[in-house]
């Protein structure tokens, strides 16, 4: 079986998280066949969505003037998956604190943009990742922290005392870029690892 899996790809390079998805789709004997959204209309035949890291304003920008946020929307009002890293999440949250980023408040969370400082804009990070049995290798660029849980949202992994990945239901959110190393196990609990969320694909 073949699950489709769409990738915002506004800005920045989709091909990192295209090998992740593909090795993690690959673990399940599952074929992943990756549609890069610029556009209108490519939504619709995704079972499954990414929301990658960039720059929020920006990625909100064209989003919304492109007619893909109202596409964003019906996925998650269809209660499919998504994963949505560091801008994505900011682009997901209910609130970034920042009237640029027009939010599609699909994740019950308020985010801090940039809230890991200037002196520590990247870095890297071994995360303990509830569901993962080893720590991750958690590359964080400019990210944003998760400010405020909602009473539904599950969370994931902190660091610094601050919360930096979350689910809830079939919305996974992480400030992280998860795309950057060879593991791609937060790809797979995304997408495929959960039966739950693998029986809407
Ligand atoms: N790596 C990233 O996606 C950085 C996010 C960026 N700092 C923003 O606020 O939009």
């Amino acid at each position: 079986m073949t699950v489709t899996v769409g990738v915002v790809a506004v800005q920045g390079d989709v091909s990192e998280h295209a090998r992740a998805i593909e090795r993690a789709g690959g673990g399940h004997g599952l074929e992943t066949n990756v549609r890069e959204l610029r556009t209108a209309g490519i939504v619709p035949d995704c079972d499954v969505l990414l929301l990658p890291g960039g720059e929020s304003t920006t990625i909100s920008r064209l989003v919304h003037r492109e007619g893909i946020a109202d596409e964003i929307r019906e996925h998650a009002e269809a209660g499919k998956p998504i994963l949505a890293t560091c801008a994505g999440l900011i682009l997901v949250s209910s609130d970034s604190g920042d009237d640029r980023v027009d939010t599609l408040d699909l994740l019950d969370v308020t985010v801090e943009r940039n809230a890991f400082g200037r002196q520590r804009e990247s870095f890297e990070a071994p995360l303990s990742v509830a569901g993962l049995d080893e720590q991750f290798p958690a590359v964080f660029i400019r990210a944003p922290a998760i400010e405020h849980v909602g009473d539904d949202v599950e969370v994931l992994a902190t660091w610094d005392g601050r919360v930096v990945a979350v689910r809830q239901g079939p919305l996974v959110g992480t400030a992280f870029h998860p795309e950057l190393t060879a593991d791609s196990r937060i790809h797979d609990l995304a997408f495929f690892e959960d039966e739950a969320v693998r029986s809407l694909v």
